[in-house]
């Protein structure tokens, strides 16, 4: 898969590409959640069908970011995670537009004769509720009537799971209420999130449970504050934990950032600086604060023993 960053207007280099007619998903792809995959998979099914090129176009960064909607809350799935799936999908071409100011006043009628007929869309696939343009004011329908009728478009349904739309807000709401399973089975994958292991207030270990402190390397959506529990990946080997994710009010008063703490069952060494990507399987509990230390270190001992049992037949 070849990886090509757009900006508007395209630069000439591109225009001036060889490039074949193609058959593009075109979307946000924020998730990548099943209904997601069902589009990319019809592209490229469409585009073996027809022996054309099948690409990708999506935005980065998100729209809602740059538009400062104040209700943007991270990534469900990094960039470089989103184009790995889109390469095992089988993309040819991940084109990636960079959403901005100016990007985000583009009418629906020059994004289509500036951007998709120089690249020579054959089809267009986008998902039913698919809008494009200054306020998204472009519709599926309007796809092919833009384009001077030279375009096909393949506009897909809403892909459900027990009559329920799948939906990139459905799991971020579903991440905020702590409904994993929820969130992990439209994904159709576990909800990830990876980063550094940093030093943290060295209670841990006091308590009889060191917890690798992980700063995320991106800027995840965080799910709700509570125990979970998890699989870990560290340096290709992966183990099983409980994680906890908030601001440890049986120790702090004031509002801290909350922080992401994982307790790795069955290991013992040394973590600091290293790699951790966490796949979040099951929700155990919310956070509180506990009366005493004591009382804390049962119940973390209780969430370690009820995470082994979650995790008992997960790998
Ligand atoms: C499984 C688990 C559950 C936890 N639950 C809570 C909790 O409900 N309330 C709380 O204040 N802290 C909770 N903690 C956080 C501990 O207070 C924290 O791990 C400890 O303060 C160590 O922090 P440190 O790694 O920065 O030294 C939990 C930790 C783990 C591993
Ligand atoms: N089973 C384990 N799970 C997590 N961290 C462990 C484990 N065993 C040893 N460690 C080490 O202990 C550190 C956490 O100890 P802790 O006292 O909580 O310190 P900190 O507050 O710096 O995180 C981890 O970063 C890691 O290096």
């Amino acid at each position: 898969m070849e990886t090509i960053t757009l900006s508007y207007p395209l630069p000439e280099d591109i225009i001036a590409r060889d490039t074949r007619p193609q058959v593009m998903a075109i979307g946000q792809f924020d998730g990548l959640h099943l209904g997601h995959e069902s589009v990319i998979k019809s592209a490229v099914n469409l585009a073996v069908r027809l022996g054309l090129p099948a690409a990708v176009m999506t935005f980065h960064p998100h729209p809602k970011e740059v538009m400062k909607k104040g209700d943007y809350d991270g990534y469900l799935t990094p960039p470089h995670v989103k184009e790995q799936l889109f390469r095992e999908l089988g993309v040819d071409y991940l084109y990636i537009v960079d959403f901005n100011d100016d990007f985000s006043q583009v009418s629906p009628h020059h994004f289509v004769c500036d951007m998709l007929l120089p690249l020579k869309v054959h089809t267009a696939v986008v998902g039913f509720d698919f809008r494009y343009g200054y306020r998204g004011e472009g519709h599926a329908d309007t796809l092919r009537e833009l384009s001077g009728n030279t375009m096909e478009v393949c506009t897909m349904p809403a892909f459900l799971i027990h009559d329920e739309k799948v939906s990139s807000s459905g799991i971020r709401k579903a991440l905020q209420e702590g409904n994993i399973s929820l969130a992990n089975r439209w994904l159709g994958r576990r909800y990830t999130i990876n980063g550094t292991v940093m030093h943290g207030e060295k209670r841990g270990r006091l308590l009889g449970f060191p917890t690798a402190n992980m700063k995320p390397n991106e800027h995840f959506v965080l799910p709700t504050k509570g125990v979970y529990a998890v699989r870990a990946n560290l340096e290709g080997a992966s183990f099983s934990g409980v994680m906890n994710v908030g601001v440890k009010p049986t120790f702090h008063s004031d509002v801290v950032a909350p922080s992401l703490e994982i307790h790795l069952l069955d290991f013992n060494g040394d973590l600091y600086g290293k790699q951790l990507e966490v796949e979040l399987v099951e929700f155990i509990r919310a956070e509180r604060k506990f009366e005493s230390v004591e009382k804390l270190i049962a119940q973390i001992k209780v969430d370690a023993e009820t995470a082994r049992g979650m995790l008992l037949s997960v790998k």
